[in-house]
């Protein structure tokens, strides 16, 4: 996982890359975390796409509550905007994508057949927040481990492209765009699924955030999971958990530290089961 700090100058330059990509290709693959598929999103892609033609990818849908990404499929979807739910790990919805911007570009192609054009193969990128699975998914989609973690600060290289079955070419490297930074809460979701760095964030506040969204959301499965018959205010259930999984100190105390990461390591490993966490 690429350790971004988003400052303003990684901003620009990250803007720039994405905007030179973007020129080389004829669609676009969004790749969004199925679990925040909002929140996930970068805040300033629209303006960079503009027209072109886009499919949102919601990765990470084996994390996902299915009954959750059913409903954002049906939700985003319509007009110009076409949403798949995939699994770049276990390759789940892959050969979906690209028949789907065959469909779209079909018109295009028509017109460059028409034109007496030999067709060529339809150019694509992905883009995405950092950790939501865009190496992953180029893996993939090659068939081989060509694809890099991460880029090179201040070396630039030719762009290369992966031949994706007789029909796509994928641009090599992915285009890394910064999460939304609008509000705590789009941090909290951001934070217990991966997305920004541990150190960003107060991970007790990460954890009680996590355990207030389960009591609203999922109090079956936070009973379940941590043996509760009902479920207590923060600070005894804290002390509770803290008890359960032996976050303690050397004095007996609850480590309420360590209890924070045990809660955020379970929602993270879906010990919890599958979640989603923009409803
Ligand atoms: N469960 C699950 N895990 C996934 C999926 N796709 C990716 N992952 C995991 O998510 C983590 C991040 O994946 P990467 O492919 O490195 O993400 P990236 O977007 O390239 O990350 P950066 O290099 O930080 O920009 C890895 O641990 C992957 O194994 C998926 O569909 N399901």
């Amino acid at each position: 996982m690429m350790a971004i700090q988003w400052f303003p100058g990684h901003m620009a330059k990250a803007r720039r890359e994405v905007t030179e990509k973007l020129k080389l290709v004829d669609i676009v693959f969004e790749l969004l975390d199925a679990r925040i598929p909002v929140s996930s999103a970068n805040p300033m892609l629209d303006e960079l796409i503009q027209q072109k033609p886009r499919i949102k990818l919601l990765n990470k849908a084996d994390m996902a509550d299915p009954a959750a990404t059913a409903r954002w499929l049906e939700k985003l979807s319509g007009g110009n905007t076409h949403v798949l739910a995939i699994d770049a790990q276990s390759g789940k919805g892959l050969d979906k994508m690209v028949k789907l911007a065959e469909q779209i570009l079909e018109p295009k192609w028509e017109r460059m057949r028409a034109k007496g054009i030999r067709p060529r193969a339809i150019r694509a990128m992905i883009v995405g927040i950092p950790n939501v699975g865009k190496s992953t998914l180029i893996n993939r989609l090659a068939g081989k481990n060509i694809a890099k973690t991460g880029n090179t600060p201040g070396v630039t290289k030719a762009q290369a492209w992966i031949k994706v079955g007789k029909t796509m070419e994928l641009l090599d490297t992915p285009g890394i765009l910064w999460p939304k930074f609008e509000d705590k809460e789009t941090g909290y979701k951001l934070a217990l699924t991966g997305a920004i760095k541990d150190t960003i964030l107060n991970l007790q506040d990460v954890s009680v955030f996590g355990l207030r969204f389960l009591e609203k959301h999922y109090p079956g499965t936070l009973k379940a999971r941590y043996k509760l018959e009902d479920i207590p205010d923060i600070v005894p259930l804290f002390d509770h958990i803290g008890r359960l999984r032996g976050c303690l100190r050397a004095g007996g105390e609850i480590d309420y530290d360590k209890t924070a990461e045990v809660i955020i390591r379970d929602i993270r490993g879906m010990k919890l089961g599958p979640l989603t966490f923009d409803l």
